[in-house]
């Protein structure tokens, strides 16, 4: 069925699992995916950005939000796993009304790079809207290093969880994105993979409430060999171990967001199947290697969050 992202991350956060938010942008990452939850038996949060909005309306962002809510509830609504639409990084405000007119389960008002009180105003008024409409609400304090959203911030300003706990209270936010040291992208960490478990803990006891992780692709070692054997270059890539990632869920982390990680299998398919097939042209067959990868790494990743068989 078709839920709202809360219900599935209530019971995450009851029962200390996390869920995995995938991006899309077309069809094929979404059939992908949802094979993967159906083999592992796990709800699933897909999600898009504002600019996936764009690339699906074809520079029309309402036109892409109706069209990925129609995609997504078909699915959903033939499956007994729970499946909800949640737009990632709402920065503009038509794009977050527009995902709420479309019918989205829940929207991130992404307005971490403003000062706090300006943050809060900008939450309030999505949160006011959006919970009018039965819709729930992310947001995110503190900023993720690396280049997020065009603006390169070199060093990440980690969360301040009091100001966390303030930040909840004033703005009655569904979920939270608290930066603890991730980045987006595949070229994570500047040095040696290190996340910040004592902000997470921190925030946790102080607001009790489902967490998000952010830049959390592992940058899974096996597709980039695969991408660069048929000429990717991805050299220094890397992403957050999955030991780190495990700790960051046993420690309240209840919604994991994975981009990078499906671009990465779906090139490596893609480029192993053209690579060996010259003759082929039918987008249904040479498109397989690649949907199969993501399949693969969506229900790795299902398993290691602990969100199998919770569906
Ligand atoms: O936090 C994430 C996912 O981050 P990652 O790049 O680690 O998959 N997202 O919000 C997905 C979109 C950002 C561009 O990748
Ligand atoms: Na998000
Ligand atoms: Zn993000």
């Amino acid at each position: 069925p078709y839920v709202n992202t809360k219900d599935i991350l209530e019971k995450a956060n009851k029962e200390y699992y996390a869920v995995a938010a995938f991006n899309i942008n077309n069809l094929e990452f979404l059939q992908a995916i949802v094979e993967g939850g159906i083999e592992k038996k796990s709800p699933l949060i897909i999600e898009t950005s504002e600019g996936a909005m764009k690339y699906a309306g074809m520079g029309d962002p309402l036109r892409g939000a109706s069209l990925f809510v129609k995609m997504v509830r078909e699915f959903a609504d033939s499956l007994d796993i729970p499946i909800a639409l949640h737009l990632d990084h709402g920065k503009n405000f038509k794009y977050i009304i527009s995902a709420i007119k479309a019918g989205y389960s829940s929207v991130m008002i992404d307005a971490s790079d403003k000062p706090l009180e300006e943050n809060i105003k900008a939450t309030k008024d999505i949160v006011r809207i959006a919970h009018a409409a039965g819709v729930s609400v992310e947001a995110e304090l503190g900023k993720l290093a690396g280049i997020e959203d065009n603006v390169s911030s070199e060093e990440s300003v980690l969360v301040n969880p009091d100001e966390a706990k303030y930040f909840v209270e004033q703005t009655q936010v569904d979920f939270l994105a608290p930066a603890i040291g991730t980045s987006h992208g595949a070229f994570k960490f500047k040095g040696e993979a290190k996340l910040d478990y004592d902000r997470l803990k921190k925030v946790k006891e102080l607001t009790n409430m489902p967490l998000v992780l952010h830049g959390a692709s592992s940058v899974v070692q096996e597709m980039v060999e695969i991408a660069e054997n048929y000429g990717a270059d991805f050299g220094g890539s890397k992403g957050v171990p999955s030991d780190i990632l495990k700790e960051t869920v046993q420690l309240g982390i209840n919604k994991v967001n994975t981009d990078t990680d499906l671009r990465m299998a779906f090139i490596a398919g893609l480029r192993e199947f053209l690579h060996n097939n010259s003759k082929e042209f039918d987008p249904r067959k040479y498109m397989e290697t690649a949907k199969e990868y993501v399949k693969k790494v969506v229900s790795d990743r299902l398993e290691l969050l602990g969100s199998a068989n919770k569906a």
